[in-house]
Formats: C-alpha cells, sequence, structure tokens
C-alpha cells in the first residue's frame, strides 16, 4: 500500500480506492470493491490494463526491455546458470546452495521414467497428432497415476507433484516425438544432466546412440532458462485459473500446455517457421509479404513480432538472435531461413506500420531456427517451449495456492444479450 490513493466520482459520490505499490516502484490501484460501491464492473478486452494477482517471482518492465527471475537478471541467468538451476530459483525464490541444488537433481532424476501404462495412451493417438496435444492429453493423465497429488493443500503431495512434472515431461516430449516419426521408446538414462537426457531420448535410433553434441547443449539449456517464466502471459494465467478451482498441478499445467499451444502464444515460433518457409517458396519475396501483412489480408500478420507488454524490445529475442547465429556457425550450418528472418526484421523494424505499433521481434521469432539447427521437426517447436516454461507454471501454481485469502478466479462481464423475452414452442416457431 501507498499513502496515494484514486478518487473516482460517479453521480455525486466519490470513492477513494488504494494504490498498490510494486517493490521496483511501479503502481496500481485496487479496485476491488468498485462494484460493491458502485454497481459497476470493469471492461479490460484482454486484460490489457488488469492486473489480476500480486507476484514475486518475475519482474518485466516492457518499456525499458527488462526481464528477471526473482530479481535476477535474465542475461546473468542465461550466460551462467543452468535449466534446474533457474527451476529451483522460481520454484524456492533464492539461488540454491550446492547441496540443495544436487538434492533437487537427484530427486528429479528418481522420477524420470513413465509408467509402462502411459506408453498405451501413445498407442491410441494417431501417428499425425500433434505432438502439443499429445504432452497436454499425457500430462493430465498422469493425475490419474497419482492419485494421492488431487489435493493441492498437502505440502507433501505439491512437492511430490513438482519433481514428477520437472522429471517427466522431458521423456513425454521425446515419446511424443518418437510416435511421430514411428520409432520405439528411448528409456531416460540418469546418468546424464537434464538437457543431455532430453536429446539422447529424442535423437537415439536403435542402430545408433546418440552423443549429446555441447554446442547443442548449451544452447538448448540457453534457451529453455530464457522460457522458463514471463509472469501473467496466457498459459500461465491459464495454469492460475485452473488452479484457483482447487484442481490438481496436472490437470492445472496440461491446461497451461493447451493455452501455449496457440500461435498467438507458444505456438507462435512452429507459425515463425511456416511463415519463413512460405516467403522462400515465393522466391524470398520479403517486400510483398510485409504488404500483405500491412494490409492485413486474411488477418495475416508478421509472425513472432509484437508483444502486449514490450513496447521497445524483447530482452529474450536480443539474446536468441546473437544465439541462432553462434549455434549455426558453430555447427558449420547454414540456413536460407535466417537471411529470410534477418531481411524481414530489417525491413519491419524500419517500417512505419511497425514501428508505430511498437512492434518487434518477441522471444518466439529466432528460435525455430535454431531448433531447425539442432535437428528438431517443427511440430516440436512449441513442445520445447513448453519444456521451458514448465518450471514458471509450477512457481505460479504454488505462489497461487500458498497466497492467504486466495480465491478462484472469476471474471465479471457486461451482457449483451436478448432482454427477457418468453418461451416459444418447437411448432409455433
Ligand atoms: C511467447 C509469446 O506469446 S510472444 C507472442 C507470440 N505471438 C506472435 O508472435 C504472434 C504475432 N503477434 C501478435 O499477434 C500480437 O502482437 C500479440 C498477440 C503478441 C499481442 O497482441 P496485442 O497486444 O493484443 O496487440 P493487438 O493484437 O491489439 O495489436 C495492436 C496493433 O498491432 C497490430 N499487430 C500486432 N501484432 C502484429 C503482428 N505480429 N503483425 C502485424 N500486425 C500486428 C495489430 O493488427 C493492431 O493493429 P491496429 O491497431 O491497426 O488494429
Ligand atoms: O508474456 C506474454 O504475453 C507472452 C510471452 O512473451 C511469454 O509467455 O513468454
Amino acid at each position: 500500500m501507498s499513502d496515494k490513493s484514486v478518487v473516482l466520482r460517479y453521480g455525486d459520490d466519490e470513492y477513494t480506492y488504494p494504490v498498490i505499490n510494486s517493490t521496483v516502484g511501479d503502481e496500481g490501484f485496487d479496485i476491488g470493491k468498485l462494484r460493491a460501491n458502485t454497481g459497476l464492473v470493469t471492461l479490460d478486452s484482454g486484460y490489457g490494463n488488469t492486473a489480476a494477482y500480486k507476484s514475486a517471482i518475475t519482474y518485466l518492465d516492457g518499456e525499458q526491455g527488462i526481464l528477471r527471475y526473482r530479481g535476477y537478471p535474465i542475461e546473468q541467468l542465461a550466460e551462467s546458470s543452468t535449466f534446474l538451476e533457474v527451476a529451483y530459483t522460481l520454484i524456492n525464490g533464492d539461488l540454491p546452495k550446492a547441496d540443495e541444488l544436487s538434492a533437487f537433481k537427484d530427486e528429479i532424476t528418481q522420477h524420470t521414467l513413465l509408467h509402462e501404462d502411459v506408453k498405451r495412451f501413445f498407442d491410441g493417438f494417431p501417428r499425425d497428432a500433434h505432438p502439443m496435444a499429445m504432452l497436454s492429453s499425457v500430462v493430465s493423465a498422469l493425475s490419474t497415476f497419482y492419485q494421492d497429488s488431487h489435493n493441492p493443500f498437502d505440502e507433501e503431495q505439491r512437492h511430490l507433484s513438482t519433481i514428477r512434472l520437472l522429471a517427466k515431461l522431458p521423456t513425454i516430449a521425446a515419446y511424443a516425438y518418437k510416435k511421430s516419426i514411428g520409432h520405439p521408446f528411448v528409456y531416460p538414462r540418469n546418468d546424464l544432466s537434464y538437457v543431455e537426457n532430453f536429446l539422447r531420448m529424442t535423437f537415439s535410433v536403435p542402430a545408433q546412440e546418440y552423443v549429446p553434441d555441447p554446442i547443442v547443449v548449451s544452447a538448448l539449456e540457453k534457451l529453455l532458462i530464457l522460457h522458463a517464466d514471463h509472469e501473467q502471459n496466457c498459459s500461465t494465467s491459464t495454469v492460475r485459473l485452473v488452479g484457483s478451482s482447487q484442481a490438481n498441478m496436472f490437470a492445472s499445467i496440461s491446461a497451461g500446455i493447451s493455452a501455449l499451444w496457440g500461435p498467438l502464444h507458444g505456438g507462435a515460433n512452429q507459425s515463425v517457421l511456416e511463415m519463413l518457409e512460405g516467403i522462400q517458396a515465393n522466391g524470398g519475396d520479403v517486400d510483398s509479404f510485409i504488404q500483405k501483412v500491412k494490409n492485413k489480408e486474411d488477418g495475416v500478420r508478421l509472425m513472432g513480432f509484437g508483444h502486449r507488454v514490450y513496447k521497445s524490445f524483447d530482452p529474450r529475442a536480443k539474446i536468441i538472435k546473437a544465439a541462432a547465429h553462434d549455434v549455426l556457425s558453430s555447427l558449420g550450418k547454414s540456413d536460407e531461413l535466417l537471411d529470410i528472418a534477418l531481411k524481414l526484421e530489417e525491413h519491419a523494424l524500419s517500417d512505419e506500420y511497425f514501428v508505430s505499433r511498437n512492434l518487434y521481434p518477441n522471444v518466439d521469432f529466432y528460435t525455430g531456427l535454431i531448433y531447425r539447427a539442432m535437428g528438431f521437426p517443427t511440430e516440436m517447436f512449441t513442445v520445447l517451449f513448453a519444456l521451458g516454461r514448465l518450471p514458471g507454471w509450477i512457481a505460479q501454481w504454488h505462489e497461487m495456492i500458498k497466497e492467504p485469502g486466495s480465491r478462484i478466479g472469476r471474471p465479471r462481464q457486461i451482457y449483451t444479450g436478448e432482454v427477457l423475452r418468453d418461451f416459444v414452442p418447437v411448432e409455433s416457431r
């Protein structure tokens, strides 16, 4: 709270609403009593101005392009940390000491296997099923195997669900990939690091054991860190909303995976690659594609551009663009799609349409090019985003469930339908 307040006048009456300070100086005001005072609700399309929660996990300044997890700048974490260290920090609040990190990793490696019956779910999916659909279905199905986890107020079970999800999501993701190419599943190997194990389960084939490439491992660690949390984005808000009904963690995270899948959110990384391929098939004609976007032809957008909060740049995109160059050159690969992406970016950043709307590359613009260089098919890109986002979803779920006085998420509406009318029997209509 601060000593400031916002006074609203409605009719002849005035109402005072307290201003709430953030720890970094931003402010909001609490309109919790607005409806009780005035009978009014607020209408805020897409929640553009609504803070649904107070949160101590991730700080984001959209004007200055700042992103911090638990106060640590994303640039430092991406440079010097590991994904599991970041996961621990997001979930527990502070960087782990050496023994805490080692205990966390040990616990995770003990839970990487999936129950053998889970394989039957994959048998039932069509071969061309989208891996995001498999991921969300199987995560939801985990709640059938761990029925003791259904009470969100059981602290021990909350911890176990956290470890199980972190441990099993890479296995589920790798199985989804194997299903899509018709290859046998590869069981986890617990002597490898989190990222190495995932890459091996994905890329090993019976005739050839995958040997993790240090360039790929370190690039994937970095990408997972950069995706690990992003305050109240669409999928995280979904996790919180589902969790606010006291649904278990598996159900909540499964819903978050579904929300992430959409092309306006995490699914944009797949759409970017498809857009670049489309431009390539059209002879690399960037100008006519940009014109199409500006004309809003068929609602086409420059995918991987624009952000609800970032209005100058997305700090993750800066790091990822540099990483795309590094990874491609370290792997000795060149990609015509990278040249098209660079041209698109250059064009858009000097075009009034994009400049006046504050449209810059977001986290999804360059990631697909790195994933592609690593050997992932386009349909797996959003799955990789989900692997990265998991600790953020979990941290936010914990924060929501532990918040004293936490309430079920339930927006109001402004009704625009018919006024009262009488039922008419079918034969008289
Ligand atoms: C991990 C993430 O989720 S990052 C985001 C990933 N999504 C994408 O990359 C998809 C492309 N981007 C977008 O669709 C949007 O920028 C979003 C969804 C990210 C943010 O949307 P909003 O904040 O609701 O912005 P909104 O849709 O209101 O757009 C504002 C204006 O910019 C335009 N605009 C926004 N993004 C784009 C884009 N990528 N290409 C072209 N025009 C765009 C809109 O048409 C609108 O123009 P108008 O004022 O003439 O109507
Ligand atoms: O914050 C958002 O709206 C989308 C985003 O960048 C993310 O989830 O990483």
